[in-house]
């Protein structure tokens, strides 16, 4: 009698990320796909939602992925919540952290005490629109390039030197909602293209610039 699918050892050489969320989770999924194609040399070791009702979190399950909800509101101050945040990081083994659609901003409690560089995927072309809504911030100004960043994470929020970034042109019959579908596609894409660069072990910031030797 069979015990089910085998499961994997764990390869303790595969760089083990953590992936916080607080919705939908297309972004976290895109990255659970990318490691099953082989295109990310990773593990996804932990999900941690803020919300319980977050439906990434099915996303993780599906992937036979850990996942944690901590919620902030549960917390008597936002360091405590963070110290949490870290402790199941760190229990986890992450060595990178991935904000994908997490709508905390976190404080230098967190980003000193993460396990390792915290990374941000943000739907505009940075410093362009930072904040919520920045595919409809970019929709309304009219520009005709729009597009997506992903970032290091430091206590300005939208502000950490810049990973990867994608260009979306906007189109004259665009929707908010056509254009942020669009910059979606382009989101999922770069996350990849950025963790694999920072798992990169030669890379430096030199003022706001992130710079990798090998790519
Ligand atoms: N220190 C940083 N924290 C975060 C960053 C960052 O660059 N530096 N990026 C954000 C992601 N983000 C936009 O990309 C973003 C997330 C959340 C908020 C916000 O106003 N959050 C409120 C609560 C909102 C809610 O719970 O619904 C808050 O934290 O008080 C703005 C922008 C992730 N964190
Ligand atoms: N300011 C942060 C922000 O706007 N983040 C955005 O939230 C969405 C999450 O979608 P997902 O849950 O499907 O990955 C993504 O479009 C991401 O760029």
């Amino acid at each position: 009698m069979t015990n089910g699918p085998a499961i994997p050892p764990i390869d303790s050489a595969v760089p083990v990320l953590g992936v916080l969320i607080s919705g939908r989770g297309s972004n976290l999924h895109a990255i659970i796909r990318a490691i099953g194609d082989g295109r990310l040399a990773a593990r996804v070791g932990v999900v941690i939602s803020n919300r319980p009702d977050a439906g990434g979190l099915e996303h993780a399950r599906t992937a036979g992925i850990p996942t944690a909800v901590i919620e902030h509101k549960r917390f008597e101050s936002r360091a405590a919540f963070e110290q949490a945040l870290v402790a199941r990081l760190v229990e986890a083994g992450a060595s990178v952290i991935c904000l994908a659609g997490f709508m905390r901003i976190l404080s230098p409690f967190f980003l000193e005490r993460a396990p390792g560089p915290v990374l941000n995927v943000h739907p505009s072309l940075l410093p362009a629109f930072p904040g919520v809504d920045a595919q409809h911030q970019a929709w309304t100004h009219g520009v005709k390039v729009a597009g997506a960043t992903v970032h290091l994470v430091t206590p300005e929020l939208d502000a950490g030197p810049i990973v990867a970034q994608a260009t979306v042109a906007v189109l004259d019959d665009d929707t908010p909602a056509s254009l942020a579908a669009r910059i979606l596609v382009e989101e999922h894409r770069i996350y990849t293209e950025a963790i694999t660069r920072v798992l990169d072990a030669t890379w430096h910031v030199e003022g706001r610039r992130f710079v990798c030797r090998s790519r």
